[in-house]
């Protein structure tokens, strides 16, 4: 039986553009709104330690403005704990921070930090906060989370949509469709999300078991030619085509 995939509407990119100026405009929680209109199913918020894009007062706003579930998405830190333990959104996304890079390189390594991991995920699980751990598409990670106690495990689909050799991308392409039945074996909910586009959407939505796709960037970026609302109704489109597709081959 096909399941439903969700899409989760990551919402940074908006903050990234208002930050540039310092301004209030424009504001991720009204394309936080339109993306739900549009189509989206939740939305992704990354407060990152540095708050390059994403500010205390947007996760403020998201909480109090939006009827969908938020995913916040934090480094495993005491001051991102606290904070998310004073919302309670309804999912909260463990993802690794560089201060210098331009974005998220890698997943986490659960198995390498296990002892720090296991308190955040502890702590958030007891709040009643689904937690997720954004990892690479590694068997072992994926037992890693199993054991510490963690629902879900956000695959890191950058180096399959980076991968621009043929051969690479269906080498990175497998990998993610192996965890993603690993996921399934070992009882793990499984996402997906980074980096993707419509035209690395489609393998990815076609896998039975990823229930859930987060995407932003590209989403953002090709409003600015069509529009925020067309943007993510063409993906959401392309998603539930590659999903019906799969499941009826
Ligand atoms: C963890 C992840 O994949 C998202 O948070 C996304 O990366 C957000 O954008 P930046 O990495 O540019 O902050
Ligand atoms: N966790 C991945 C995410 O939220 C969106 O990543 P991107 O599409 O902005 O690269």
């Amino acid at each position: 039986m096909s399941r439903f995939l969700r899409l989760g509407v990551n919402i940074d990119h908006v903050a990234t553009v208002r930050n540039a100026r310092g301004g209030a405009h424009p504001d991720p929680v009204r394309a936080a709104k339109l993306a739900i209109e549009a189509g989206a199913d939740g939305i992704t918020a990354h407060l990152r330690e540095d708050r390059r894009h994403i500010v205390d007062r947007d996760i403020d706003r998201l909480m109090a403005e939006i009827d969908r579930p938020l995913n916040f998405e934090m480094a495993a830190t005491a001051e991102m704990l606290a904070i998310a333990l004073c919302h309670k959104p309804h999912a909260a996304c463990l993802v690794p921070e560089k201060r210098t890079e331009v974005t998220t390189e890698g997943g986490l390594d659960v198995i390498g930090q296990y002892d720090q991991l296991a308190g955040p995920v502890g702590e958030l699980g007891a709040a009643g906060i689904r937690v997720s751990l954004f990892i690479d598409p590694e068997p072992a990670q994926l037992d890693a989370a199993r054991r510490l106690g963690a629902p879900v495990v956000e695959l890191h689909t950058g180096a399959y949509c980076d991968a621009h050799d043929p051969a690479q991308r269906a080498a990175e392409l497998a990998r993610i469709v192996r965890a993603a039945a690993h996921a399934e074996a070992i009882g793990l909910e499984c996402h997906a999300g980074h980096g993707l586009t419509y035209d690395s959407v489609g393998p990815v939505a076609a896998i039975p078991t990823i229930v859930e796709l987060n995407i932003g960037h590209f989403l953002v970026g090709e409003a600015i030619f069509v529009g925020l609302t067309n943007s993510i109704a063409r993906m959401r489109k392309a998603m539930d085509s590659a999903r019906a597709a799969a499941a009826s081959a």
